[in-house]
C-alpha cells in the first residue's frame, strides 16, 4: 500500500453553545480534513483544528505546511514503514504540530486499514469503552450553574469547568457548581494561563480551605512560566495538570525533571500526531506520572484517534477530556468511534473506520 496523494477538505460544524475559555470564544469547529490516498484505493483521514492562540497553527498554515513540507516526503512511501513514515513527517519542519498530526493520524488509518486491524487493537489493545468528561464555558455564574446542572443530567460524571477570567468571580463560579451538583460529578478547573501563581494558590487555598475538593486545576499560570507551574504545584493539594505548557516528549521530560505538575494532558495536535503521544505516555508511565488525553475543537474523525490512543494506553492515561464530538450539533462522520454523551467506544472496523465524512468542502490542490 503506497501513498499516492494527499488531499484537503474543509469542515464546519456548529457547536451546541458558544465555546468560552480564558482564551478564546468559538461558535463553529472549522477544521482542516486531510485525505492521504493510496494506489490500493485506500483512503486515511485526519484532521486539524487551527488554534492559533495555543499552537500557533492557523488554516493557512495548516494546508501550506502538509502542501510544501510534507506531502513531498510522503509520496511513494509504503504504509507497511510506519516509524519511517511518522520520522519523515516529524522532521520535515519545526512546529507546525497540528498539520502533523492530521497527516499522522491519516497514516495510522491506512496502518490499520492496510493488517484489517482497529487501531487500538494493533497499539497494543484494551477496554473498548472509555469515559469522557464534558466542558463547562467560562460565563456568567447562572450559566455556568444551569449548563453544570445540565450535564450531570445527560450523565457527565466529570466538569471541566473553564475558570481565568477573573479570581474572584472564579471562586464563586466554582462554589456555586459545587453546590449545585451535589457530590454527582467530579469538578476539574481549566484557567487556560489565565492565572498568576500567586492568584493560583490564593485561588486554590480558598476553594480548599471552604472544604471543596477539586479533581485537578489545569493549566493555572502562562504556557512558559514552569516556574510558576512549580510554585502553584508545590503550595496546593490539588493536582496541578500542564496543558499548553507541554507540547512534545522533551518538554515532558524537562517538566517531570522540575516537577512543575502532577499530571499531563496530551492532546495529539500539540504533540504532532499519535507517535509522539505514544512517546509521551510510555514516559510519564516510566515516572510513574498520570496523564489525561485531551482535544481541542475537533470532530469525531482527530478524536476518534485519541480516542484509539486512550484505549491502548489506560495504564497511564487515566482521565478523559475528549468532548469535542458531544460540543458539536451533529456528527459529520459515517463510521468511525462511537460518541453517546459521556460513552466512548472504539469498534473492530479496520483503522479509525470511518466511511464517510459529510458536508466536507473540497479544498482545491
Ligand atoms: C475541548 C476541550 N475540552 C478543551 O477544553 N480543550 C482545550 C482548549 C481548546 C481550544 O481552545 O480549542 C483545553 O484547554 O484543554
Ligand atoms: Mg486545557
Amino acid at each position: 500500500m503506497k501513498i499516492t496523494d494527499i488531499q484537503f477538505g474543509m469542515l464546519r460544524v456548529p457547536l451546541k453553545t458558544p465555546f468560552k475559555t480564558a482564551l478564546r470564544t468559538v461558535n463553529t469547529v472549522e477544521d482542516i480534513v486531510v485525505m492521504v490516498h493510496t494506489d490500493s484505493g485506500h483512503v486515511g483521514y485526519g484532521e486539524a483544528p487551527a488554534t492559533a492562540v495555543i499552537t500557533g497553527d492557523t488554516h493557512g498554515s495548516i494546508i501550506a505546511a502538509i502542501r510544501h513540507y510534507i506531502s513531498p516526503r510522503l509520496i511513494g512511501q509504503e504504509i507497511a514503514d510506519l516509524n519511517h513514515i511518522t520520522q519523515l513527517i516529524q522532521s520535515a519542519m519545526e512546529k507546525n504540530t497540528s498539520a502533523k498530526a492530521a497527516v499522522e493520524i491519516a497514516i495510522y488509518d491506512l496502518w490499520g486499514q492496510l493488517y484489517n486491524a482497529p487501531l487500538y487493537k494493533l497499539l497494543g489493545g484494551g477496554d473498548p469503552v472509555i469515559t469522557t468528561d464534558i466542558t463547562i464555558s467560562v460565563d456568567y455564574i447562572d450559566k455556568m450553574v444551569a449548563d453544570s446542572v445540565s450535564a450531570v443530567e445527560r450523565g457527565f460524571e466529570s466538569l471541566k469547568i473553564k475558570v481565568g477570567k477573573d479570581i474572584g468571580v472564579d471562586i464563586e463560579r466554582v462554589k456555586a457548581i459545587y453546590a449545585a451538583v451535589e457530590g454527582r460529578a467530579l469538578l476539574r478547573l481549566d484557567a487556560n494561563q489565565g492565572w498568576t501563581a500567586k492568584q493560583a494558590v490564593y485561588a486554590l487555598q480558598t476553594l480548599e480551605d471552604a472544604g471543596i475538593k477539586l479533581e485537578l486545576i489545569e493549566q493555572p499560570v502562562k504556557a512558559r512560566d514552569l516556574a510558576g507551574m512549580r510554585y502553584v504545584t508545590e503550595r496546593v493539594h490539588t493536582p496541578v495538570m500542564a496543558d499548553e505548557s507541554v507540547f512534545g516528549p522533551m518538554e515532558v521530560i524537562e517538566l517531570i525533571r522540575l516537577r512543575a505538575a502532577d499530571i499531563i494532558n496530551i492532546k495529539l495536535m500539540k504533540t504532532g500526531g499519535i507517535s509522539n503521544a505514544i512517546r509521551i505516555a510510555d514516559i510519564a508511565a516510566m515516572h510513574g506520572v498520570e496523564c489525561m488525553i485531551g482535544c481541542m475543537l475537533e470532530t469525531s474523525i482527530s478524536v476518534a484517534a485519541a480516542v484509539h490512543v486512550a484505549v491502548a494506553k489506560s495504564n497511564v492515561i487515566t482521565k478523559i477530556d475528549l468532548d469535542g464530538p458531544s460540543l458539536c450539533q451533529f456528527n459529520p462522520v459515517d463510521g468511525g468511534v462511537i460518541f453517546n454523551e459521556s460513552e466512548i467506544s472504539v469498534t473492530d472496523a479496520p483503522g479509525l473506520g470511518i466511511r464517510e465524512i459529510r458536508g466536507l468542502e473540497r479544498i482545491e490542490a
